[in-house]
């Protein structure tokens, strides 16, 4: 059962009002249903100010254990406005299909009182991720937190009227697909990923990044994620200060304006921002800061869901269509070309806007496949980072020279 499941009847009948008197009660009942121990939540306010509760189903009869506290307890009313906002946000996420939740979700404090309505709250699995892409996200919120700590937001917005200037991102793209006929190379600058491990012992970002460059990349992209993909920001800014001329994307796990403020100090010429996590409102707030900041958002999608979400938001210029799912890993080329198909494909070419077709690209055939599909750029990593010399992998990639020279 998903997390939250929305009101839901459920057997628990208001009986004789003697047992609790309170106008606000949390109850939390612990079965046992062959072995499988579950906690579940059960969040209501009464109509009226006494009632009680009694378990009517049979296997809700192991323990019962009620907690109560009254709405004038002040001290405790900013926690539950708190929750009540992180409990709509994330019903926002679910009502979009976005099944990555942004944290661990936090036990409904005492006196919480949901609205005029009872709630079924499973916590079978509120306290552990469900997957990679969800425990990244659970830990870019502390991650974020923390470094807001030491550097906060205002003394970023101070750096980044010294940061390089932005490039154009998406008009490098445009040119390399005009020079060359082939799609525009994002190159990745990346070590290791949570699904394949490390992919380059000896790991010099710079080096990598010129080799790239002069392999003929229109662009890079730069994991910035410390944890999971041994990157980090300061690689963005040493590839930036190396004099590195490609636009530069910082390939991060956005979750706060934050890290878009940090990227730009770096050096970054746009942002990755993954539909998977991110709401509608969220990405477009996101968009705007970019905006603000002279920066191009490459919004990622992996399934058609996130694609109609993504074609109803204005202003995106760049779509990512990511052929390996950030939730279980799996690789389908045909995934960008399924994308393209029918509406949202026609959509896509309406608006002009550039499809970019990512992971899993090894050889010229699925370069052409991709490329036949409708993608103007790709995005690239294993199969180049992995070549003793990446320039020659970008060479054997399009399966002829793609260099300026
Ligand atoms: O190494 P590959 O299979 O060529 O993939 C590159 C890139 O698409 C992949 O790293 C990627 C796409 N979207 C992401 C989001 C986060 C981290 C990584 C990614």
């Amino acid at each position: 059962m998903e997390g939250l499941v929305p009101v839901q009847r459920l057997p628990v009948r208001v009986d004789s009002p003697s047992l609790y008197r309170c106008s606000n009660v949390s109850v939390s009942i612990r079965r046992s249903l062959s072995g499988f121990a579950m906690d579940k939540r059960i969040r209501f306010t009464a109509p009226s100010s006494q009632f009680s509760i009694r378990a009517q189903q049979s296997d809700l009869k192991e323990s019962l254990a009620v907690s109560s506290s009254s709405v004038e307890d002040k001290g405790n009313a900013l926690r539950i406005k708190e929750w009540e906002v992180e409990m709509y946000q994330d019903e926002l996420a679910v009502s979009q299909g976005i099944r990555i939740r942004r944290k661990p979700r936090s036990k409904a404090p005492l006196g919480y009182s949901g609205p005029f309505e009872l709630r079924l709250h499973n916590n079978d699995d509120a306290d552990s991720p469900r997957n990679i892409l969800e425990e990244i996200t659970w830990y870019k919120d502390v991650e974020v937190s923390r470094l807001k700590e030491l550097n906060p937001l205002d003394a970023l917005k101070k750096a980044v009227e010294n940061a390089p200037p932005t490039r154009d991102f998406v008009g490098a793209l445009r040119m390399a697909q005009e020079r060359t006929g082939l799609p525009g190379l994002i190159a990745e600058v990346k070590k290791a990923s949570p699904s394949r491990g490390i992919l380059k012992e000896n790991f010099d970002p710079v080096e990598i990044a010129q080799a790239y460059e002069k392999g003929g990349a229109a662009c890079l992209s730069v994991l910035t994620d410390q944890k999971y993909f041994q990157g980090g920001f300061e690689n963005l800014e040493a590839i930036r200060n190396a004099g590195v001329k490609c636009p530069l994307l910082c390939k991060e796990f956005v979750v706060d304006p934050w890290q878009i403020y940090c990227a730009r100090t770096k050096g970054a010429d746009a942002v990755l921002l993954i539909a998977a996590v991110l709401t509608d409102l969220e990405i477009t707030y996101l968009l705007k800061i970019c905006k603000k900041l002279g920066l191009a958002a490459l919004v990622e999608v992996h399934d058609e869901r996130e694609m109609g979400r993504v074609l109803g938001i204005e202003g995106i210029e760049l779509v990512g269509i990511n052929n390996r799912s950030l939730e279980t890993f799996k690789v389908d080329i045909s995934n960008t070309k399924n994308l393209l198909e029918g509406e949202h494909g026609r959509q896509i070419r309406e608006k002009d806007m550039i499809v970019v077709g990512e992971s899993g690209l090894f050889t010229p055939h699925d370069i052409a496949y991709v490329q036949a599909a409708g993608v103007r750029a790709v995005l690239v990593g294993e199969s180049i980072v992995k070549q003793s010399d990446p320039e020659k992998g970008i060479a054997g990639l399009f399966g002829r020279n793609i260099s300026h020279t």
